[in-house]
């Protein structure tokens, strides 16, 4: 592993005080980030003069097989509950696993990319073999690609989000543009269909699946944020409210200080590639 003018390797120690996972550490006239090599997670993103764009809980544990509170995890192969097996690990197994730093490259506007790869052999918890690649963009705006290959004989279903953590002023006042039109899947009340009619607010629970979803929304938050995808047709928004977050030790009272808007393609939006197909998806994140 080569250190670069722009690029470092640290730890969850060295800059949080919590030691148990590997950090690339990326600054540039750009931009600050951090990233796990644990399941290739964006923890933080901050453009230049600009607020930190992701929320990274305070009360976050840094412990290898599990994902880090806040930023942006990769759920995979599966969103959320696997729904033929509910036993199996919540988000799929890609988020707990470490991945490889294939390369990391500057260009000429100061944009730095990293691409980070992982492969699954198929195994009992997902029968089918997969390779997916994640090229993370930091410039004044953070970008991902996402590259998955079902490298299995057979046909197979994936589905998948980019789970953003946004740091917003409060969750009480934060809205969402964007969604409006959309029918959803509200989890809190078993999956009923319902559509949004206006802006997205927040208020108690909220977890909500929106299929079909438009290119682009904005986070109204005291300095906006902006979100804009390619191929990604599910929208996930989601904030546990201060009853449920009580119950989360690594969320707790610090609820207030995130939305989740998670971008990606799940339930009737899923994936199915053909043995050997490789199919993509880009996502944009700015204030
Ligand atoms: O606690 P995690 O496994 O990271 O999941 C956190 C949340 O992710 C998504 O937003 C789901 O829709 C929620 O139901 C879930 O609670």
């Amino acid at each position: 592993m080569v250190a670069t003018n722009y690029l470092s390797y640290t730890d969850s120690g060295a800059l949080y005080g919590k030691p148990g996972l590997d950090l690339l550490l990326v600054e540039t006239a750009l931009c600050r980030a951090v990233i796990a090599l644990q399941g290739a997670q964006v923890l933080e993103f901050t453009a230049r003069d600009c607020a930190p764009l992701l929320w990274l809980s305070p009360a976050a544990r840094f412990a290898p097989g599990s994902s880090v509170r806040g930023g942006v995890p990769v759920c995979l192969p599966w969103f959320g509950e696997n729904r033929a097996d509910p036993s199996k690990p919540k988000h799929g197994l890609v988020r707990g696993q470490s991945w490889t730093l294939e390369s990391d490259e500057q260009h000429e506007d100061g944009r730095v990319l990293l691409r980070l790869s992982f492969s699954h052999p198929g195994d009992e918890v997902f029968a089918p073999s997969f390779h997916c690649s994640l090229t993370i963009g930091l410039g004044a705006a953070l970008t991902f690609d996402l590259e998955l290959t079902n490298t299995a004989d057979v046909a197979a279903e994936y589905s998948w989000a980019l789970h953003s953590y946004f740091a917003v002023d409060n969750v009480d006042t934060v809205q969402v543009e964007g969604l409006s039109g959309v029918e959803y899947l509200d989890k809190t009340t078993g999956f009923s269909r319902d559509r949004l009619e206006g802006n997205l607010n927040f208020s108690g629970e909220v977890d909500r699946v929106f299929e079909q979803a438009p290119a682009e929304q904005t986070i109204l938050t005291q300095s906006p944020i902006h979100t804009r995808s390619e191929n990604c047709h599910t929208v996930i928004t989601w904030n546990p409210g201060a009853e449920l977050a009580a119950t989360m030790a690594d969320v707790g009272p610090h609820y207030a200080g995130f939305v989740c808007v998670e971008h990606g393609n799940a339930f009737a939006n899923s994936w199915q590639l053909a043995a050997g197909e490789t199919t993509g998806a880009h996502l944009e994140l700015a204030r």
